[in-house]
């Protein structure tokens, strides 16, 4: 069968790839910025002809993702899978792949490029290399060897040396990750960086890091999905995304200069992300990452499968219900308790088999992001975060248990856990993981008292 490209190209893409320039650059080409921004963008040149915004992809380790795209002149479609039949779609943005791993400089020369006027990242949140608690980690060894002058492979090397370059407009550089206050939290990074550089100048004082908000549950590609995307389109396309048919964005709207028209394809532009992003990662992201623990444990292989399961579907909704709502400020138009409601509705799709072992990964990052701060202000509240507690509980289990720990801090996380004999033993080993817990939830005897019991529960 032949390989999608320009010259076999079964549906045309909404844009005309060969008329667009680069003007973004996108760090972290993986799965979910091809079904979300690289979509909004697509939408956005198709409603207003502006032809400036064509995507720079940079693949940050392998360089699996250039070897999927160059083939195929950077095409690829989005599957979407919801309740009906699937749908797909060709996209037409990415105009370029870049490997990091292979040509760092290629990536600061592109950052530079006063052609591009935003760059968009997502690269999970182990790709920050931020210390837990916010600001650069010196001790990264990627980032010191950065700092000694290489060519940057780190993503906030990466900015800070393109930032540097630049000359004209100013840069607008956007986390989509799903991160506490993205922008700011990357803003700090990269002062950080440069300061431990030594490189200033009017370029870093111009750059906007808005803040937002993303979501689309994007599950990674698997041979059956590019089997079914080769029967739909009539060619091989080994780029396929596939995603459920909900899609949002919400940008903090404090660009440094022009961007694309995202808000003509629907993306929210707002003074303040903070009530979105807060009850998108308290709600969506902690009952997900509740659902993949508890459903790992009961051998649940995907999302749906685990949802479906009566006990972990109530422990979601508690968990939402008693410990995340009290904690939220909702934005305006939002209801709660619907947003629940649709969200657990969302994991239920059984076309997008997302697979708990994927969702689990890199916990030691997530926990604090999703889960921790609804413990802190419950706490603070004089509240028992019980269904939360039993969310970190089964991470807990699941560290102890799941061989090969896909966590940037797995060494540490097993052996602690290995010299663990118990379930309070467990927790005290767990809970002691500074990067992870906080001084206040590490001491915290109610905390403790809430993990023991469920760790127990969870492992009898
Ligand atoms: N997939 C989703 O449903 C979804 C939804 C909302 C937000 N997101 C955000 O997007 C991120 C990426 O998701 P994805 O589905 O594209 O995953 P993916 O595995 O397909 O891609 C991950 C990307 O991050 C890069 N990366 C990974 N580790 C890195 C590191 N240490 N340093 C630099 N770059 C690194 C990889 O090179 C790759 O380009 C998530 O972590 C999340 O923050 C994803
Ligand atoms: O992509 P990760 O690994 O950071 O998190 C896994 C999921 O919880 C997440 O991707 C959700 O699917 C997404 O945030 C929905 O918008």
């Amino acid at each position: 069968m032949n390989r999608l490209s320009l010259t076999n190209l079964p549906t045309k893409p909404a844009v005309e790839p060969g008329g667009l320039s680069v003007g973004i650059v996108h760090l972290g080409i993986g799965a979910f910025h091809r079904a979300h921004q690289a979509v909004f963008t697509e939408r956005a040149a198709q409603l207003t002809g502006d032809s400036r915004w064509g995507i720079s992809g940079v693949t940050q380790r392998s360089a699996a993702v250039r070897d999927q795209l160059a083939p195929q002149d950077g095409l690829y479609s989005v599957l979407t899978r919801g309740g009906g039949a699937a749908s797909i779609e060709v996209i037409g943005s990415v105009r370029e792949v870049l490997a990091a791993s292979e040509d760092p400089a290629a990536v600061v020369q592109r950052i530079a490029d006063p052609r591009v006027g935003v760059v968009t990242l997502t690269v999970t949140e182990k790709g920050y290399r931020a210390r837990s608690g916010g600001g650069l980690d010196l001790t990264d060894p990627e980032i010191q060897a950065d700092l000694t002058g290489r060519p940057p492979r780190t993503v906030v090397g990466q900015l800070a040396a393109g930032l540097a370059r630049r000359s004209g407009a100013p840069l607008t550089v956007l986390s989509c990750d799903n991160l506490v206050a993205n922008g700011p939290y990357l803003a700090r990074l990269v002062r950080e960086y440069a300061e431990a550089a030594g490189l200033a100048g009017e370029q870093f004082e111009a750059a906007a890091f808005p803040a937002s908000m993303v979501d689309r549950i994007v599950p990674a590609t698997t041979d059956a999905d590019r089997d079914e995307a080769a029967r739909l389109l009539g060619v091989r396309d080994e780029a396929v995304v596939v995603a459920e048919p909900f899609i949002q964005w919400v940008i903090e709207d404090a660009f440094a200069a022009e961007q694309p028209a995202w808000d003509a394809a629907g993306a929210v532009l707002t003074a303040d992300v903070a009530p979105w992003e807060q009850a998108k990662l308290r709600m969506l992201n902690a009952t997900h990452s509740m659902l993949a623990y508890l459903g790992a444990l009961r051998g649940y292989e995907t999302i749906a499968e685990a949802v479906r399961d009566e006990d972990l579907a109530t422990a979601a909704t508690e968990l939402m219900r008693v410990d995340v709502v009290p904690t939220l400020t909702p934005p305006d138009g939002l209801d709660l308790t619907a947003y629940g409601e649709s969200v657990l509705e969302r994991f239920a799709n059984p076309a997008l088999k997302h697979r708990t072992a994927q969702v689990a990964m890199d916990g030691s990052v997530k926990l604090p992001v999703r889960l921790l701060g609804t413990v802190q202000d419950r706490l603070a509240a004089g509240a028992e975060p019980y269904a939360a507690a039993l969310a970190v509980a089964a991470w807990m289990v699941y560290v102890s248990r799941t061989a090969g720990l896909d966590d940037p801090q797995a060494a540490r996380l097993q052996s602690a856990a290995a010299s663990a004999g118990g379930p309070a033993a467990l927790v005290d080993a767990l809970l002691a993981v500074d990067t992870v817990f906080a001084p206040n939830l590490r001491e915290n005897k109610t905390f403790r008292s809430l993990l023991v019991d469920h760790v127990t529960a969870l492992t009898r």
